[in-house]
C-alpha cells in the first residue's frame, strides 16, 4: 500500500527493523529500499549518533522519551491521525541540503489491539519555513515602517490611551513602537501608578499579537501556593476540590502577551519554571505529567530594580537576561508636570463633567502644580474623583507647598485617638489608623515599598497585600 503512494513513507515492526520503504522516501531522503528494509539503519539517514526516531518511539509507545528528545520542538499527539504523534526537526545536511522534515508516526495494530509496528510519513517542509519566515520578515519591516512613520509625527497627545505630550513621553511612545515591532520581551519600570500596565497594553495592541490575548497578572498578589495552579492550570482531582481541569494562565494566553506585573515577586522556583516555558521547553498542569506548550510574549513591569534583586539572590540571573531586552522606563508625573493640564481634562471628561483645568480657581492648580504626586497618574485620578464630587482637593499626601505639619508626639506605645475616631466601630478605626501608618511610611521613603516595609517592620508582601487592601494600588 505504501509502494504507490507519492508521499514519502516507511515501515517499522516491533523488532525496529524497516519493513517498507517506499519510493517516494528513496527520492526524498537519498537512500534505496534495497539497502535499507530489513536493517535497524534509519536513526543513520537523521543523526549523526545513533538514538531512536520517531517510529521507534511510537512502537515502544514511549511518550517521555518522545517528550525529551523532541522536547523544544513542539512534539503533539496528532489531531488528525488517531494514535499518531509529530514533530518537526531541522537537519543541516539531510541528503546534501540543509531542511526541516515533518515526521508523523501511527501505530499498527493487529487484531487484538497490539502494536505490530508504526507507519512513518515524512515531509520536506523546508520551502513552506523559508516562505513562513520571508512573510515574518516582510510583516515586521512593514511594522518597522509604520513605526518610523509614527515616530516621526511630531508632537504627540495621546498614544492608545496613554495621554501625554510631554518630551518624556513622547520618549516612552517611541520605545513602545519600537518594542511592538519585535518580539523581545519587555521590562517596564516605574513608580505605582504610571501607568505600566498601559504601557504594556498598548504595546500589546499595536504589535502583531493584538488579536489574541492579553492577560495581566499581579505576581505580587497570588499566594505562593497557589502560583503553578493559576499559571499552569490544574486536572481534575489534582487536590481536594479540583473537581474539574482548569487551564493557565499560559494555556489562555496562547498567541498573545502575558503581562507580568511585579515581577520581582515571583518566587525563584516559579521563575525557573516559566523561563522553562518561554524556551520552548513546555509546562505540566498541576497533578499532570503531559507537558503542554504555549506561544506568548512576556511584558514584565516592576518598580524595584530588579538587577539589585538578582544581586541579593532574590531574582534569577538567568531569568532577568532573558526579560532585560527592552526596558522601558516610565517617568514619574511629578517629573512631567506639563502632562497634569491634559491628563486632568482626560478624567474630568472620563467622568462626564463640564470642568476644565484651565477655569479651575488659582489656589487649586497652584496646589496641583505643586504636589509631589507620590500615588503618580492613579493619585491624580482619584484626587480629581474627590474633586468634582466633593469640590475640595484632597492629596494623600502634604503639598509640598504647604510646610510639614509637626503633630505633638504622643509618649512612646501610646496611640492618640481623636474624638471623631472614638465613635467608629474598633475594625475600621483600626483601619484607618494603619492606613495613615503605611501611607506615612511610604512617603518618608519617596514611596520605595522595600525601605517602608523594613520601616514598618513587616515584610514586602506584606505591605503590597495591605497597601492593596487599603486602595493604595490596584490589584488587577
Ligand atoms: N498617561 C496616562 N494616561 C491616562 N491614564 C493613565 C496614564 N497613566 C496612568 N493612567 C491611569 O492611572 C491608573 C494607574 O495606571 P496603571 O495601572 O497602568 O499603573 P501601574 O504603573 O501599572 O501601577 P501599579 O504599579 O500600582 O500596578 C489607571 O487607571 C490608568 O488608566
Amino acid at each position: 500500500m505504501l509502494k504507490y503512494t507519492p508521499i514519502a513513507q516507511f515501515a517499522i515492526g516491533t523488532d525496529h527493523k524497516v519493513k517498507a520503504w517506499n519510493k517516494a522516501c528513496e527520492l526524498l531522503t537519498g537512500v534505496s529500499a534495497e539497502e535499507i528494509v530489513g536493517t535497524d539503519d534509519q536513526w543513520k539517514i537523521f543523526y549523526p549518533k545513533k538514538r531512536p526516531i520517531l517510529a521507534d518511539l511510537v512502537v515502544e509507545q514511549d511518550y517521555e522519551k518522545f517528550l525529551e528528545k523532541y522536547g523544544t520542538k513542539k512534539p503533539a499527539q496528532s489531531s488528525i491521525v488517531p494514535n499518531a504523534w509529530e514533530a518537526t526537526d531541522y537537519f543541516e545536511n539531510f541528503n546534501g541540503k540543509p531542511r526541516y522534515i515533518y515526521f508523523l508516526a501511527a501505530p499498527v495494530f493487529d487484531d487484538e489491539g497490539n502494536i505490530t509496528g508504526a507507519v512513518t510519513t515524512l515531509q520536506d517542509i523546508t520551502l513552506r519555513k523559508i516562505q513562513k519566515e520571508a512573510m515574518k520578515r516582510e510583516s515586521e519591516q512593514l511594522q518597522q515602517q509604520y513605526s518610523l512613520l509614527q515616530s516621526s509625527m511630531g508632537e504627540r497627545f495621546k498614544f492608545c490611551n496613554i495621554i501625554g505630550k510631554s518630551k518624556k513621553m513622547q520618549e516612552v511612545y517611541d520605545v513602545i513602537i519600537r518594542a511592538a515591532a519585535s518580539a523581545d520581551s519587555v521590562v517596564i519600570y516605574g513608580e505605582s501608578g504610571v501607568g505600566k500596565e498601559l504601557v504594556a497594553r498598548a504595546i500589546h495592541d499595536t504589535s502583531q499579537r493584538k488579536d489574541a490575548p492579553f492577560i495581566p497578572v499581579n505576581c505580587g498578589a497570588i499566594s505562593e501556593a497557589l502560583l503553578e495552579n493559576e499559571f499552569f492550570g490544574h486536572v481534575k482531582g489534582a487536590f481536594t476540590g479540583a473537581y474539574s481541569d482548569k487551564k493557565g494562565f499560559l494555556s489562555n494566553v496562547e498567541g498573545g502577551t502575558l503581562f507580568l506585573d511585579e515581577v520581582g515577586e515571583l518566587s525563584l522556583s516559579m521563575q525557573v519554571k516559566l523561563l522553562r516555558a518561554i524556551e520552548g521547553g513546555g509546562f505540566s498542569p498541576v497533578g499532570s505529567t503531559e507537558v503542554l506548550y504555549s506561544d506568548f510574549r512576556i511584558v514584565a513591569a516592576s518598580n524595584q530594580n530588579l538587577w539589585e534583586e538578582v544581586q541579593k539572590g532574590r531574582f534569577r540571573s538567568d531569568f532577568f537576561y532573558r526579560l532585560y531586552v527592552i526596558p522601558i522606563d516610565i517617568p514619574p508625573l511629578r517629573e512631567r508636570k506639563e502632562d497634569l493640564a491634559l491628563l486632568t481634562d482626560y478624567f474630568f471628561s472620563q467622568m462626564d463633567s463640564p470642568l476644565h483645568f484651565d477655569v479651575l480657581p488659582g489656589k487649586d492648580i497652584k496646589k496641583i502644580y505643586n504636589y509631589h504626586w507620590p500615588g503618580n497618574v492613579r493619585e491624580l485620578q482619584n484626587v480629581l474623583r474627590r474633586y468634582v464630587t466633593f469640590n475640595s482637593l484632597d492629596f494623600m499626601a502634604l503639598p509640598d507647598i504647604d510646610p510639614p505639619v509637626i503633630q505633638p508626639q504622643p509618649p512612646s506605645g501610646i496611640v492618640t485617638v481623636s474624638d471623631s475616631e472614638t465613635e467608629l466601630p474598633l475594625t475600621d478605626a483600626a483601619a484607618r489608623f494603619e492606613k495613615q501608618l503605611i501611607l506615612s511610611a511610604l512617603n518618608n521613603c519617596r514611596w520605595h515599598r522595600e525601605q517602608a516595609a523594613e520601616k514598618l517592620g513587616i515584610s514586602r508582601r506584606t505591605l503590597y497585600r495591605k497597601m492593596m487592601a487599603h486602595g493604595l494600588i490596584s490589584a488587577i
